[in-house]
């Protein structure tokens, strides 16, 4: 299939000297979501921003369905909406007009029937008089993708879109995410939550130091990738593990108080059951439980660390981050 952006040998050097892209090449395929995951500074915005015309490349093409973004910027242009990472809207503009605008400004005819669809898709029709300032922040993260929405992109970039959102309105962007797929739009997205890539992304690019350490099928990324970490709080801390608790891959902490199992949540069973039952057999009572997921940070050290080697061997992660749910 042919690519419908095409990166190639992207870098960017911002006045002041600082490179946030190194030579990036990467294909994008129609149809398909592709996250961006990377740090904060990894030149994850720099990249989008570059393919959408925003920030000039200091070295590289761009193409967008075989338009260069420079040589041919409107036709390039007019097939990319962006939804940016901050709330960028007016206060005292309906939600009708907003998006009646944005169209506008790419050159398209009205088209009353379309924008309403987009409206009733986003579950912001009832609003549509309402003005911005009147809405929750929910509501104006849909208003600002059906503004990047109304001139009929086939791509839509999303920058960050569940930065500090709550746990429902994640599920619903991911929602909204997977039908604009469905209805055939290309979808490119940057963000700092491995699960959020996993639950939605079709392919991964880790992207750190403003270069692309990889690009990778999703189920094969999370299978080399795919950690996590059972803590198990008991009421009484013990010195040592039993033998039949040592044949886990458990370790206890310094004080004695938690057992923590590292498992890999792509196997057939994780032997989380097993593993409580060995503790129950211990005579160890518990007192909580939690589970974590290796951060990406801890991707970044893996992946850095094991310098191209076998990425299938794991570490145990000293950063943890509790789990999003
Ligand atoms: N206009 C600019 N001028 C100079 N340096 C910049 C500019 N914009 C970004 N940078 C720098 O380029 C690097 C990459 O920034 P970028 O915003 O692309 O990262 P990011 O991965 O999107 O991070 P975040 O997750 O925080 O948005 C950072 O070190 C940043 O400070």
């Amino acid at each position: 299939m042919n690519p419908i952006v095409s990166i190639q040998n992207l870098s960017k050097v911002y006045q002041g000297g600082h490179q946030a892209l190194k030579e990036i090449n990467l294909e994008i395929k129609e149809g398909e979501i592709l996250a961006l995951l990377g740090p904060n500074g990894a030149g994850k915005t720099t990249l989008i921003s570059t393919i959408c015309g925003i920030v000039s490349p200091s070295s590289g093409t761009v193409t967008v369905n075989n338009h260069d973004i420079i040589k041919n910027y409107r036709e390039s242009r007019e097939l990319i909406g962006l939804v940016p990472q901050e709330l960028t809207l007016g206060a005292f503009e309906t939600v009708w007009n907003t998006i009646n605008f944005s169209r506008g400004l790419f050159g398209k005819k009205k088209d009353d029937a379309y924008l309403e669809e987009l409206l009733r898709e986003l579950t912001l029709w009832d609003k549509k008089d309402n003005e911005l300032r009147t809405l929750s922040g929910g509501m104006k993260r849909r208003v600002l993708i059906a503004k990047a929405l109304s001139h009929q992109p086939k791509i839509l970039f999303l920058d960050e879109p569940t930065a500090g959102v709550d746990v429902e309105l994640r599920k619903d962007m991911w929602n909204i995410v997977r039908r604009l797929k469905e209805s055939g739009v290309t979808i490119i997205l940057t963000t700092h939550y491995i699960e959020e890539a996993e639950e939605i992304a079709d392919r991964i690019g880790v992207i750190n130091n403003g270069e692309l350490l990889l690009i990778e099928d999703k189920k094969e990324l999370m299978q080399k990738l795919g950690q996590k970490q059972l803590i198990v709080e008991i009421k009484e801390p013990i010195e040592t593990l039993s033998t039949q608790l040592s044949k886990y891959s458990v370790s206890l902490s310094e004080d004695g108080s938690k057992i923590t199992y590292t498992y890999d949540t792509r196997g057939d069973g994780t032997g989380i059951t097993s593993l409580l039952q060995a503790i129950n057999e211990s005579g160890l009572s518990l007192k909580d439980m939690q589970t974590t997921q290796s951060s990406l940070e801890d991707i970044f050290v893996n992946l850095v660390h094991d310098d191209g080697g076998d990425q299938n061997q794991h570490k145990n992660s000293k950063v943890e981050k509790p789990h999003a749910h």
